[in-house]
């Protein structure tokens, strides 16, 4: 189906015994900017790498617009991906990068890949093994952008840049994927970079998915709310706080009448996440307590 860009069926991926990515079922509609979150080893890489064709599942599948990406290398032109460490030939110059990428890729944006370079003030003619963490970053980003990937896949793309850069990057992104209709899908901690760009939220926790779906539907189906300790609470408490006399919950909540004594407060996207981690983390540590 065309206007689903990612779709992943009960997917996994185990090293040796321990499952990095597991039952992970999930659509991203097409033209999406998606947010892949959660804590360092919980299997976002492991997502992106899946669906970029780099990793072989031992368990269900993914496909991106409708094929296997490790059986369709004709899909790889399709899709652009920057890994985390991004990965160039060290003695190559942005110029030889920016040719090698023109003979590899039919649709590359040549003037746009040695214009969004100028811009940035990179050298063309220098080493790339020589340039600053993230001006090679840059570099990486660049070519991945100028082959006009259908999906983007972007594995901690600002990690490395100055917080003006990082700014700057997520506006072009936004722009030329408002222009173009990619979609993207971009893992990161930095939650406030993520709530002003992404349309469409992905939160995974030691492997499995905790959460996903459009972002505006998500803060709407979820609300703080605070009030007296003890109270009856409407909807499905994700996560709690409480003083002796107060309690602040974030709940999922349906069509229910919030009782009177409750303020209901609006959640930021940092607020779900972290409600969702905290509460998959607890899930986690009591289970691990009844098996041991
Ligand atoms: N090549 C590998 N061999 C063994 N285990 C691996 C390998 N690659 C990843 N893992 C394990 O799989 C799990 C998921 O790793 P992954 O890199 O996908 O996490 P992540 O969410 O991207 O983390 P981070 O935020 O630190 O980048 C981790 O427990 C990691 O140790």
């Amino acid at each position: 189906m065309d206007d689903i860009a990612i779709q992943a069926d009960r997917l996994g991926k185990r090293y040796r015994k321990k499952w990095a990515l597991r039952d992970c079922t999930l659509q991203i509609p097409a033209g999406r900017i998606a947010a892949l979150v959660g804590p360092n080893g919980a299997g976002k890489s492991t997502l992106l790498h899946l669906a970029v064709g780099l990793l072989r599942p031992d368990e269900g599948e993914v496909r991106v617009f409708g094929a296997v990406p490790r059986d369709n290398t004709a899909l790889l032109a399709d899709i652009g991906f920057v890994a985390q460490d991004t990965p160039l030939y060290k003695d190559f110059t942005g110029a030889d990068l920016i040719t090698f990428g023109a003979r590899l890729n039919r649709r590359f944006d040549t003037a746009l890949a040695r214009e969004r370079l100028a811009q940035l003030r990179i050298p063309l003619d220098q080493a790339v093994g020589t340039l600053s963490g993230g001006q090679r970053a840059q570099v990486a980003l660049t070519l991945a952008i100028a082959k006009r990937p259908k999906v983007l896949l972007l594995d901690e793309p600002v990690a490395s840049l100055d917080p003006l850069s990082r700014r700057e990057f997520l506006q072009a992104l936004m722009g030329g994927v408002a222009e173009s209709g990619t979609t993207v899908v971009l893992s990161s901690h930095l939650l406030a970079d993520l709530e002003r760009i992404c349309d469409y939220l992905i939160v995974l926790q030691t492997a499995h998915v905790q959460l996903a779906g459009p972002v505006d539907e998500l803060l709407e189906a979820h609300r703080v709310l605070i009030g007296p300790r003890g109270a009856g609470t409407p909807g499905e408490v994700i996560r709690e706080s409480h003083t002796d006399r107060q309690s602040t919950l974030l709940v999922r909540s349906g069509a229910e009448v919030v009782p009177p004594q409750w303020t209901v407060q609006d959640v930021s996207l940092e607020d779900l996440v972290l409600a969702y981690l905290a509460n998959a983390g607890a899930g986690r540590a009591a289970q691990l307590e009844r098996a041991a």
